[in-house]
């Protein structure tokens, strides 16, 4: 039996994968799955994309906060945040304290092709979404890099594909996953 002992905090650019793969791994390991975004919405009673709009991205980012820390208290699981979570130090520190980081690299090309057809990222509601979202990855790829596990994305491995090598990263890691 393996046993998780940290929680697991999925992070790294929007579109990476973090909600569809950290879905993966928490059933390949038969432990809890959550998403912040998706604890946010359900406190809110509401989008994201409208907690944006009629809330502001401060008051987003504060229950963004607040989720981490309360789920962090929580017992181990699978723990996929929003694209902007990792920005804060203060998140961070939480992460760190109380998880482990796992940090999914994707290339600005990939990323794109994954989140080009959705609307529901507030962030990406521009003038020029393509342009945004480079810029978004140019200042944000330095301090996903602080993420203690990295694991590389290519648009030939399926969500599957990268759950196994998400579970094979921290199966290195006897602080994280214990057993066969
Ligand atoms: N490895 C993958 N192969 C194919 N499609 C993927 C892969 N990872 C994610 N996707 C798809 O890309 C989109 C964005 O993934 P999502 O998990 O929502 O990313 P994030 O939560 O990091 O923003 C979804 O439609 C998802 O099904
Ligand atoms: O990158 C970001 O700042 C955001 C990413 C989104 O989550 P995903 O990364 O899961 O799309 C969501 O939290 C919100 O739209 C803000
Ligand atoms: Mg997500």
């Amino acid at each position: 039996m393996r046993r998780l002992k940290k929680t697991v905090v999925m992070v790294g650019m929007m579109g990476a994968g973090k909600t569809a793969v950290g879905t993966a791994v928490a059933r390949a390991l038969s432990v809890p799955f959550l998403d912040s975004d998706e604890e946010i919405v359900k406190a809110a009673q509401r989008s994201i994309a409208e907690i944006f709009e009629r809330d502001g991205e401060a008051f987003f980012r504060a229950r963004e906060t607040e989720v981490l820390a309360r789920l962090l208290r929580g017992a181990p699981c699978i723990l996929s945040t929003g694209g902007g979570a990792f920005l804060s130090e203060t998140n961070r520190k939480l992460v760190q304290e109380a998880g482990v980081s796992v940090w999914l690299r994707a290339d600005l090309d990939l990323l794109w092709q994954r989140v080009r057809h959705k609307t529901t990222r507030p962030l990406l509601r521009t003038s020029n979404p393509r342009d945004t979202l480079r810029q978004l990855y140019e200042a944000r790829v330095p301090v996903y890099s602080l993420a203690e596990i990295v694991v590389d994305s290519a648009a030939d491995l399926s969500i599957d594909d990268m759950a196994a090598k998400v579970v094979a990263a921290l199966a290195l890691r006897k602080d994280v996953l214990e057993g066969e």
